[in-house]
């Protein structure tokens, strides 16, 4: 699978992220073996809002980061849009991630020296080298969904935390990707910046049709996505409508 070679789903494919009886085990076979992760399985298709919650310590980042790529399960079989990841090679497991994941974190990680505008071009940049004028084009695009259009030449440490997390918004979906995972995207923004930030995920979701699973300790964040799956000890206890999520299961954080 070279870099110029694009990987052969189908758009057609609706099952965006699927996991079958996967578990994750930090310095297996030491005495510091911790298990973390035991048998889960789940199915996110194109066009889902999922709230991923749990208490603190439950593997909720450690499942994003399986999920995303950037950590390896123990066992069990994890497919991003029909691939199969378990036997991908590194380069094979960045080309998919790079293609199909975008990424919004809680402290965004921009690079504060460079414009928002080339922050958000970052993972074409790092893709292709230098972006086409389309794709500069759809980035100015999307920073102007995000509000951001006056701000685009500024270096990004000029920016607020909420306009900081909506530029991460707008690089994470600069390569169209089908899936977004966001680790507590919110997590560190007023109420009213929280509330105006996750809009844009809705927005996007509707829009674009791309899956996004959401980590969030905010039940009006949880609430606000149609489907909740919550993670005790590592294993799912409930994955379904937000809406039926038993009470006892709701308590924050
Ligand atoms: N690299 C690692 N090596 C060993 N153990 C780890 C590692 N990363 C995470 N863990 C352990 O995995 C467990 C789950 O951590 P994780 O960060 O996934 O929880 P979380 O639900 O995201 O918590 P929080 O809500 O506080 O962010 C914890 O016991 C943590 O100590």
């Amino acid at each position: 699978m070279s870099k110029s070679q694009p990987l052969s789903y189908s758009t057609k494919q609706q099952v965006v992220l699927q996991l079958d009886k996967l578990n994750k085990i930090f310095n297996q076979g030491t005495p510091l073996e911790n298990h973390v992760l035991h048998d889960v399985s789940l199915q996110v298709s194109r066009g889902e809002l999922v709230a991923l919650v749990g208490t603190s310590g439950s593997g909720k980042s450690t499942l994003l980061n399986v999920m995303g790529l950037l950590d390896v399960s123990s066992s069990g079989e994890l497919r991003i849009q029909g691939h199969l990841t378990e036997g991908l090679t590194d380069p094979q497991r960045t080309q998919l991630r790079s293609e199909s994941i975008g990424f919004v974190f809680q402290f965004h990680h921009l690079i504060s020296a460079f414009s928002v505008l080339d922050n958000v071009l970052m993972p074409l940049m790092l893709r292709y080298g230098q972006p086409s004028k389309t794709q500069v084009e759809y980035a100015e695009y999307l920073l102007g969904e995000v509000g951001l259009t006056q701000y685009m030449r500024q270096p990004t440490n000029r920016l607020s935390g909420g306009q900081q997390q909506r530029v991460a918004i707008a690089r994470a979906l600069v390569s169209r990707p089908a899936l977004i995972l966001a680790d507590e995207p919110t997590g560190n923004l007023d109420t009213q910046t929280a509330d105006e930030v996750f809009e844009l995920f809705e927005r996007f979701n509707v829009e674009h049709r791309c899956a996004i699973v959401i980590v969030t300790h905010d039940p009006r964040i949880s609430a606000r996505c149609l489907r909740t799956i919550r993670l005790t000890d590592g294993c799912i206890v409930y994955d379904g409508a937000s809406a039926d999520l038993p009470s006892v299961l709701k308590v924050a954080p």
